[in-house]
């Protein structure tokens, strides 16, 4: 396989949520931040800096990741995705569309907002199209006698083109496993709505050394029932982050985006390893977004309480930095 996987650090070796990450010798070999104006940058030079995804690398081709202007190099376009998890009433979420109506968003960043169902239209009615809605969650197959049920044919009639499954609160909280979060993924697909795959390590998880695995085991669940990565966008969220206030430093986030890269490259292919979108989740707000954004393979944020604050998470769209892929 040609992707380099030496930098790669061993689990067990994972910091954890509160220590520091003093020298992360593993990410020396990785490309940097690239704004869009860094298409300037030469084919050459871009294929130097970028060691990971070598010639192995297709040019991405679906839709959401748009190709520089040379047609030497594409982008894989940032997804900023919003879940509000039971928050929100029908006034405040009013209040939270007119901000992020009236606030000036970065072209290339792609915003999606997860209001609660009950929501759903009233979001779907109010907010600008720049934006897209996805769902909280789906049903596993068509609809019928599922009462309390939401099926992915009713959330694309209501107008919603996401839906998130696999969170951490439907895993831990309500118990779904990981092969009915991979078939609930296969069939929203199926309908044709984009899916943000969830993952992520309990806090024991990483201290034990065990966060790789446990990523990669709910990766394979997806991959095994999924038919395409092309409407995929993963979401590493380590549950110890969620809510907490304990965000993963840019390090502890940076090396496992990397690892599920490169996991994609050697289960699926050198093409969904480079074109799919990883973003982070886990207590992201204003002030600590740029940071993460920085890193090579952040390349977007589910973002959850700073959400709630149209002016943190207009400033959170913002710090979002598109990233230059191989062509
Ligand atoms: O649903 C939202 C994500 O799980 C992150 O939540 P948070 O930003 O409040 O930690």
């Amino acid at each position: 396989m040609a992707m380099l996987s030496t930098y790669l650090t061993p689990a067990s070796q994972l910091s954890g949520p509160n220590s520091a990450v003093a020298s992360p010798p593993h990410f020396s070999g990785l490309r940097r931040s690239s704004k869009l104006e860094s298409a300037s940058l030469s084919t050459a030079q871009s294929f130097n800096s970028h060691t990971r995804l070598s010639s192995a690398t297709n040019r991405p081709s679906r839709g959401i990741v748009a190709m520089a202007g040379s047609g030497k190099m594409g982008f894989r376009l940032h997804s900023l995705l919003v879940a509000t998890g039971s928050n929100g009433t029908k006034d405040s979420i009013k209040q939270l569309v007119s901000d992020l109506n009236s606030a000036t968003l970065e072209p290339d960043v792609d915003v999606v907002v997860g209001p609660p169902f009950v929501y759903i239209d009233q979001v779907k009615n109010s907010l600008s199209d720049r934006i897209e809605i996805a769902a909280q969650n789906s049903w596993i197959s068509k609809g019928g006698a599922f009462t309390g049920e939401i099926s992915a044919e009713q959330l694309k009639d209501i107008g919603c083109k996401w839906v998130i499954l696999g969170h951490s609160e439907r895993r831990h909280v309500i118990g779904e496993d990981d092969q009915f979060i991979g078939k609930k993924a296969a069939y929203a697909l199926g309908q044709d709505l984009g899916v943000i795959a969830c993952i992520g390590e309990l806090l024991e998880e990483r201290e034990a050394g065990k966060t790789f695995d446990v990523c990669f085991k709910q990766l394979k669940a997806y991959a095994d029932a999924v038919p395409s990565w092309d409407k995929i966008v993963i979401a590493y969220e380590p549950v110890w982050a969620i809510g907490t206030g304990k965000v993963a430093s840019p390090e502890q986030a940076q090396e496992v985006h990397v690892a599920v890269r490169d996991w994609l490259a050697k289960n699926v292919s050198a093409e969904v390893a480079s074109k799919t979108r990883i973003i982070y989740g886990g207590s992201v707000n204003a002030g600590n977004s740029a940071d993460l954004a920085k890193k090579e393979d952040i390349d977007g944020f589910l973002v959850g309480g700073a959400s709630l604050k149209g002016s943190d998470f207009a400033t959170i769209i913002n710090s979002v930095t598109a990233k230059k892929v191989a062509a």
